[in-house]
């Protein structure tokens, strides 16, 4: 079996597949180290003979992880590393190292799914966005808060925005303009996301009039997926990278 995991800001999304990657055994979501060894713990027969992961934390944390991990499992977790070049996919930053290694991933899975000019969106803590052209040239692409972030700095740096984890939740029934300051916040926040993907959308299609794919991942797609009604919802579209940059030897 080969566990993989996916180290976001916020969260630990891991999952174990079988060792010639048909099936997907287990799988989970997790917000610290220590529920992650809780839920490895609890999945029954659970034999991990290859690990893999990518991390967007500090070098540090990601160290920490890999060495407990060899210490529950005693399997050395191969690490995802930044690439000028895998494949036919070339990295677009200046500086390739300084591209957010779950982008990068996220960039080679869609490619590697797509093979044709690709928009993918990742919305998470963070949200991004990355443009491939058809030969696999990465164009770039742009970052913005996302929406657990937007709704943070709105309560931090507010005194009156305060309202309840569970009324947030059902105010994202629907979209009309906002009758509490819950619905107001919430539905402002997603129809800014949702405003962010039109405008890639808009980008995409100035940059590949030849067409291309959209690709959506990240724990908030379902929030955008009607914006572009033709995209693909890939919630492993980081592992289908990571199985790419760290082919089992
Ligand atoms: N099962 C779930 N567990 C946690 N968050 C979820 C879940 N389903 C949807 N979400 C939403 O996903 C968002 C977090 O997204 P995601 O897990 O992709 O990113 P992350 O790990 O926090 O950050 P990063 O951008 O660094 O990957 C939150 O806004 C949350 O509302
Ligand atoms: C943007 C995030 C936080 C998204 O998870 C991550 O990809 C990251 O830390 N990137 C480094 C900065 C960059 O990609 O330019
Ligand atoms: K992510």
């Amino acid at each position: 079996m080969i566990l993989e995991l996916d180290c976001g800001n916020s969260f630990i999304k891991w999952r174990v597949i079988s060792r010639d990657g048909s099936q997907r055994l287990f799988a989970g979501v997790v917000d610290s180290d220590s529920a992650l060894f809780d839920s490895l713990a609890a999945a029954p027969q659970l034999q991990v003979s290859h690990c893999r992961l990518v991390s967007v934390r500090s070098d540090a944390e990601t160290e920490q992880l890999v060495a407990r991990l060899y210490e529950l499992l005693g399997v050395e977790a191969v690490c995802a590393q930044s690439a000028s070049q895998v494949g036919a996919v070339c990295n677009g930053y200046e500086d390739y190292r300084r591209l957010g290694l779950d982008r990068w991933l996220a960039v080679l899975g869609a490619y590697h799914l797509g093979q044709c000019a690709c928009l993918v969106v990742d919305l998470g803590t963070a949200v991004t966005a990355d443009f491939i052209s058809a030969d696999g040239l990465h164009q770039g692409g742009f970052i913005c808060p996302g929406l657990p972030l937007m709704r943070d700095q709105l309560s931090t740096h507010t005194r009156r925005i305060r309202y309840d984890r569970q009324v947030a939740l059902a105010a994202l029934q629907e979209l009309e303009p906002g009758r509490s300051t819950a619905e107001a916040v919430e539905r402002g926040c997603v129809l800014m996301l949702r405003g962010f993907v039109a405008e890639q959308l808009l980008q995409a299609q100035a940059r590949f009039p030849e067409g291309f794919e959209v690709f959506l991942t990240g724990g908030d797609a379902d929030l955008v997926r009607d914006v572009v009604p033709g995209a693909q919802v890939v919630t492993d579209l980081v592992f289908v990278g990571l199985a790419i940059a760290c082919p089992l030897s």
